[in-house]
Order: C-alpha cells, then sequence, then structure tokens
C-alpha cells in the first residue's frame, strides 16, 4: 500500500466536479480526509466541510465549534446542519441518526456536486459482518460502494480500501487534532459491540480479515451488479410506464427466483426500499399466485400493494383516502389541490367540457356517491358509473377517489376520464380538458 496521499483523492473525483463536501464529524478518519482535501491544490476554494449536529450528545455543539476552527485553519468553507434524528418506534438510533444526517446532505447536493465520506476498510468488513449476520442477499453483502449516486450529486468513500493504520499513522505524522466520541465505546449499539469486543479476537487469528471480507465484498458486488443488470433488462416485459403497474399475466418465461428479482427490481423503480424476503414470499403467495381475490393487498413501507386484472398496483396508504367534502372549484382556479395529495387541473383543449358552461355556472367537485349516471357523447343511453369504470378497467379502489365535476348540481364529468354529453363540446379553444394526477409518481 502506497503512503496515503491527496491522489487518492483526486483520482475519483469527476473531472466536472464544481463542489466537494466532505462530511466531517471531527473524529480521526473524517479529520484525515478533510486534510488529504486542503491538500490537493486543483480543489481550492471547492471543498466545504459539513459538521451534522444531531442534537444527541452534550457535546455535539462543542464538537461542531472544534470542527469550525479545524477547517478555518485548513481554509475550507464550513457549513453547520443541525438535524432532528430522534428514533422512531422500532427503529435504531444509530439508524435513525444516519437517516437524518443523510436527508440533510442530500439536500445539499446540485447536480456536478459530491460529497466525501471517510469510511475505510474496517469500517467496509464491519458493515458486511453486519449485513451477514441480518441474513442479506449480495446486493447487503457488497457492502457500501465507492461511488454512488446521492440526490442530484454523488457520494465519494475514497478511503474504502485503505486500512485504519494508515489512517492513524497520517494522523500522528501530520499533527493532526481530533474529538473522540465516548459513545464509540458503548457495546450497547451492534456495530461497536463487534468493533471493541469480536474483531480483536478475530483478527488475532486472521491478521487480514479486513483485506480478505473487503475482497468478498467486492465479488458480492459485482454479482448484485450483474443480477441488478439483468432486471433491468427484463423489467420492461412485465412493468407498464404509463400506470406504474407490474403485469402478471404472464411470467411462464421466469423462473420463481427470477420473479422474486423482477419484483425488487420494480418495487426499487417505483421508489421503495429493498423489501425482506419474508414481504416478497406474502406477495407472491396472495398477490401474484391468489386467484381473483381482489381484495387481498400487502402491505409495504406506507403503501398497498393491490392486484387488478392481472396487474400489481403500488398505492400510498394517504392516496386510498377518500375526500368526502364537496367543493367549489371556482372559475379562474387552474389546479385544484385535494386532501389525499391528488391535484385536479384543467387545461385549454379542442374537445371536452365545454367552457362557455364551465365559466357560467357553479362549479363543484364532489366524491362518488353511487348510484350516479351518466349519458356519454355518442352512445346511447345513461349508464351506470360503476359499468363504465368497469368498462374502462378502472382498479375498485381508484372508482372512489376520483373526483366527480358538477356544473350546477348537474353531473357535468368524471376527473380525467369522461365528460357528460350535454356538457361536452367539439370546438377548438373552447373546451377544458380535466386532469386528475398524483403530485409525484409512486
Ligand atoms: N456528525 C457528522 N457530521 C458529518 N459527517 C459525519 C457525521 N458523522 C459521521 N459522518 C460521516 O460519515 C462517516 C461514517 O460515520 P461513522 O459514524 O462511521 O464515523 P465516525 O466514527 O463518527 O467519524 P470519523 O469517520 O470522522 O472518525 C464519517 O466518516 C463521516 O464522513
Amino acid at each position: 500500500m502506497p503512503d496515503l496521499n491527496p491522489q487518492i483523492i483526486a483520482a475519483l473525483l469527476p473531472a466536472t466536479c464544481r463542489r466537494v463536501f466532505v462530511a466531517y464529524s471531527g473524529g480521526l478518519d473524517s479529520t484525515v480526509l478533510l486534510d488529504l482535501c486542503a491538500g490537493l491544490p486543483s480543489l481550492t476554494g471547492k471543498v466545504v466541510a459539513v459538521y451534522v449536529d444531531h442534537g444527541l450528545q452534550a457535546a455535539s455543539a462543542a464538537w461542531g465549534e472544534h470542527c469550525r476552527r479545524q477547517a478555518e485553519r485548513l481554509g475550507v468553507g464550513f457549513q453547520l446542519l443541525q438535524v432532528d434524528a430522534q428514533a422512531g418506534g422500532g427503529e435504531s438510533p444509530e439508524a435513525a441518526a444516519r437517516e437524518a444526517r443523510y436527508r440533510a446532505l442530500r439536500k445539499l447536493l446540485a447536480v456536478d456536486d459530491v460529497i466525501l465520506l471517510a469510511q475505510h476498510r474496517e469500517d467496509q468488513m464491519e458493515t458486511l459482518l453486519l449485513q451477514l449476520f441480518r441474513g442479506a442477499g449480495v446486493s447487503g453483502l457488497a457492502g457500501m460502494p465507492i461511488v454512488s449516486v446521492f440526490g442530484k450529486g454523488q457520494m465519494l468513500r475514497p478511503l474504502l480500501d485503505v486500512g485504519k493504520v494508515d489512517i492513524q499513522r497520517y494522523a500522528q505524522v501530520h499533527g493532526l487534532q481530533w474529538v473522540e466520541d465516548p459513545s464509540n465505546q458503548s457495546s450497547d449499539f451492534d456495530r461497536n459491540y463487534l468493533r471493541n469486543d469480536i474483531l480483536p479476537l478475530l483478527k488475532q487469528r486472521w491478521p487480514a480479515l479486513d483485506k480478505t471480507v473487503a475482497r468478498s465484498a467486492r465479488h458480492c458486488g459485482d454479482a448484485a451488479r450483474m443480477i441488478e443488470a439483468w432486471a433491468e433488462q427484463a423489467l420492461p416485459t412485465v412493468f407498464d410506464p404509463t400506470d406504474g403497474s407490474f403485469n402478471i399475466a404472464d411470467l411462464s418465461a421466469f423462473t420463481a427466483m427470477q420473479l422474486n428479482c423482477l419484483l425488487r427490481q420494480w418495487l426499487g423503480h417505483i421508489g421503495l426500499k429493498p423489501p425482506s424476503q419474508a414481504v416478497l414470499q406474502t406477495l407472491v403467495e396472495q398477490l401474484v399466485g391468489g386467484r381473483g381475490d381482489t381484495a387481498a393487498q400487502v402491505y409495504i413501507q406506507g403503501s398497498f400493494i393491490r392486484k387488478y386484472r392481472e396487474k400489481l398496483y403500488c398505492i400510498p396508504v394517504h392516496r386510498l383516502q377518500k375526500d368526502t367534502q364537496a367543493k367549489r372549484w371556482m372559475q379562474e382556479q387552474e389546479q385544484m389541490p385535494l386532501s389525499n395529495g391528488y391535484v385536479l387541473s384543467r387545461s385549454t383543449a379542442s374537445a371536452g367540457l365545454s367552457k362557455n358552461l364551465w365559466n357560467s355556472a357553479k362549479v363543484t367537485v364532489e366524491p362518488r356517491r353511487g348510484g350516479e349516471k351518466l349519458k356519454l357523447p355518442g352512445r346511447t343511453g345513461h349508464h351506470c358509473l360503476k359499468k363504465l369504470y368497469q368498462e374502462a378497467g378502472v382498479p375498485p379502489w381508484e372508482r372512489d377517489i376520483r373526483p366527480l365535476i358538477y356544473l350546477d348540481g348537474r353531473l357535468a364529468a368524471v376527473a380525467g376520464l369522461w365528460v357528460a354529453e350535454w356538457a361536452w363540446l367539439s370546438a377548438a379553444d373552447g373546451c377544458y380538458q380535466l386532469n386528475w394526477r398524483a403530485p409525484e409518481s409512486v
């Protein structure tokens, strides 16, 4: 291993890099990392040390002060972020602090910004072992990546292949000052227990343990990337981008293992975290395998997965709430946010709801109460909404939350779907199209 020097950072930085944030806790590792960055002439004026105050320890403000002084001494920028890191029910304090820290740091980054973290090879080994004890699969056993997407920018871990002793030596040779976090000594936390009580024993027997475990992490990382690449390629065969659903009509081309992998990829694609094996199994048993049970649903991270006509949909729980209040939609209002997170809007169209009628009527938005009928342009007779919804393949849970638009108390439109014949017009720029959409895709 060559001496630890700033080139290890220069080699990782993208050419277009604008600002370099350094996640600086004031501890040994991030002190060394910051010192390395400050020693790179190409980074002059670009480096900002960021200290996150979790507000969990009495000394945290004093550490922030220490970090500010060190940043000043090194001639780099400094930023202090205050976060609320209280753990929620069932969450470990470490995980809550990390989540809060990452959330705050993520917001700092614009495109072409990077943030550097100071984890090293021993940290990687601990991460991998903790994942192993939790029963993780290859992506968990891949440990932490050196480079990853983070918010609008990138997260880099330049020291990930550097041993702790090299970091300690660098700090001594350069006379660096750092703070010691007394909570690192407490074996109450799993990671500290492993670090303080278990790993010293293992290292007596296997001195190169950190290197070999890091190698395993790289192998698992390679395997995880291959699986991910396969899933990314196969996903379009089951994923419907128009409504974000997962088509289960014909899965005969996939083995059970591949199906699990595709479901994981789908959930990741629509913004959920990787589900546990148990959740995946429930999903497969109750929805993919279950026959015709439209009431079945599986709860995952604040959303329900439901099935309708051989497709799985993921619906955040709050979006299933019915907005039961009738509301006035004022003529000049282009958009109307609803309490369940959806937004109604109108836009000019060449066919749709007559603008004249809209402008002269009292417009109200009301929930479905049951029994509504509609006569559609070009069709004979009135039809129950239920029948129209069935014909159009609108999932049952959506039927109760899709708003109805009334002009002077008469049903004129179903948002995003139909306009009643009496209110319908085809005339360039003389009509409104009524849209109903979720604020951000699920
Ligand atoms: N309070 C904090 N403010 C800013 N960055 C932090 C903070 N805590 C941790 N980090 C960043 O996350 C990395 C991993 O955190 P971890 O808790 O393992 O490190 P640490 O032991 O607290 O500190 P150090 O790595 O500086 O010795 C740190 O190396 C550092 O880059």
